[in-house]
């Protein structure tokens, strides 16, 4: 049976079967399971993984060698992004015009995966954006309804951006691009390896996308209602597409739902939402002030400590496994040099690890961790550290300086530590 199936799967027959086979990461209760046993995310946030795919081969097969020796098993990676007139976008862009995907840009990703699961690496692919830097849910807007692409990098104005951006999940023509683009990924070929991309291992999780939120802080009843019917609508149809993937929303947790616990446990309860998500920012959040570590630290320490622990609390209520998928922190004394120190950001990712990884080893439902981000070899290209088209690609997408968050592959002292806490991640999966 075992050898009817994989013949069938080569030939790009996808089994219909609601049961994927074992090597698929699966949820069983509150913890990731594969192959018969539990399995955890040590991970990085690598957005550029196909941009490097299509463009820089040798640098790709480097950055992954260097993220599995550091025990990295999980990579959460953007699948598409929209060509755009707002100025911090990554350039070129995969969808230059709705249904007009960039075959080179795509096969990167296929490329990406078979490297991937060469290194016994599973991905999270998110397929959209709620942010400006790769077009994302406001570039539809400008195409489907007209609106300007306004980059808040440059009005500096967020709540506009936020508010404005909301309105993607009720414009029909915008949904219905984006379901081409889901469609676009479910059903195609991995020109690499030859296996249908719903029928391959390799991908852990179907992701809505980057941190959508129901819109700014003063979300209306209305538009909170509109976002948990979006996240229930589109998990339901990537799950009839593709029943061995998993489906998660790529939600920051509270910082992304309007600071309403109900509206985040509202997005995650429906079935096809596997596991739940959250971010933690304290710079972007203004717990911490990197000029001012002295009087800001304890402050952030506290706030840190209780947004990772309650939302590990809500993965215990609604019985469901949590990844933190994104946290980063910038160098010391806010600096952009990779030549400066990382004391407070290496204190940070160990407070960090110290409760994911101990709540873990607790039996508590943590599925892992995904620091941001690695910038492996990437570099600065310029004296005032923004992003211009043909320059390296790093952790920091082009709407943030470059060297911001990024870990880059001589920062001896952070890799060790994530090596470290990989290890007693690791650890749990032989149990
Ligand atoms: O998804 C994200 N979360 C935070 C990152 C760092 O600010 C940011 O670059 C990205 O948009």
């Amino acid at each position: 049976v075992i050898a009817l199936a994989a013949s069938l799967l080569m030939m790009g027959v996808v089994p219909v079967a609601s049961a994927a086979a074992p090597d698929f990461v699966a949820v069983k209760k509150t913890q990731f399971t594969r192959n018969g046993h539990p399995y955890y995310i040590a991970g990085a946030n690598f957005w550029y993984g196909a941009y490097l795919g299509a463009n820089d081969r040798p640098r790709l097969l480097k950055e992954l060698d260097t993220l599995k020796a550091m025990g990295i098993n999980n990579l959460r990676v953007l699948a598409v992004s929209e060509k755009t007139d707002m100025k911090s976008a990554v350039r070129p862009a995969t969808t230059n015009e709705p249904g007009k995907y960039d075959e080179r840009l795509l096969a990167g990703m296929d490329f990406l995966l078979a490297e991937m699961g060469k290194r016994d690496m599973t991905a999270v692919i998110y397929l959209n954006n709620f942010w400006q830097w790769s077009g994302g849910m406001t570039q539809y807007l400008n195409w489907f309804a007209g609106t300007p692409a306004l980059d808040p990098n440059v009005t500096k104005d967020y709540e506009t951006y936020m508010r404005e951006t909301a309105r993607f999940y009720t414009n029909e023509k915008a949904q219905a691009e984006y379901r081409n683009v889901i469609r676009t990924f479910i059903n195609r070929k991995n020109t690499v390896t030859g296996k249908p991309y719903a029928g391959d291992p390799v991908i852990m999780s179907w992701q809505l996308a980057n941190e959508p939120r129901p819109g700014n802080a003063s979300s209306t009843p209305q538009e909170k209602e509109i976002y948990v019917k979006w996240i229930a609508d589109t998990a339901a149809y990537i799950r009839g597409l593709d029943k061995n993937h998993l489906v998660s929303t790529g939600s920051e947790g509270l910082a992304g739902s309007a600071h309403d616990a109900a509206l985040f446990e509202k997005a995650h309860a429906s079935k096809d939402v596997d596991y739940l998500t959250y971010h933690l920012w304290p710079k972007n959040w203004g717990w911490i002030d990197s000029k001012r570590v002295d009087a800001t630290w304890s402050g952030a320490l506290e706030k840190s400590s209780h947004y990772l622990n309650v939302h590990i609390d809500y993965a215990k209520k609604m019985g469901k496994p949590i990844v933190l998928e994104e946290f980063g922190m910038d160098r010391d004394g806010a600096s952009f040099d990779i030549k400066s120190s990382t004391k407070v950001r290496d204190r940070f990712y160990k407070v960090v690890f110290d409760v994911v990884v101990g709540r873990a080893e607790k039996g508590d439902p943590v599925a892992g961790f995904n620091f941001w981000a690695w910038g492996g070899a990437g570099r600065a290209a310029n004296a005032d550290y923004w992003w211009k088209e043909g320059n390296d690609l790093m952790g920091d997408p082009p709407q943030e300086e470059q060297g911001l968050y990024s870990v880059f592959d001589t920062d001896k002292s952070t890799i060790a530590l994530i090596r470290q806490y990989a290890d007693r991640l690791h650890a749990l999966e032989r149990k």
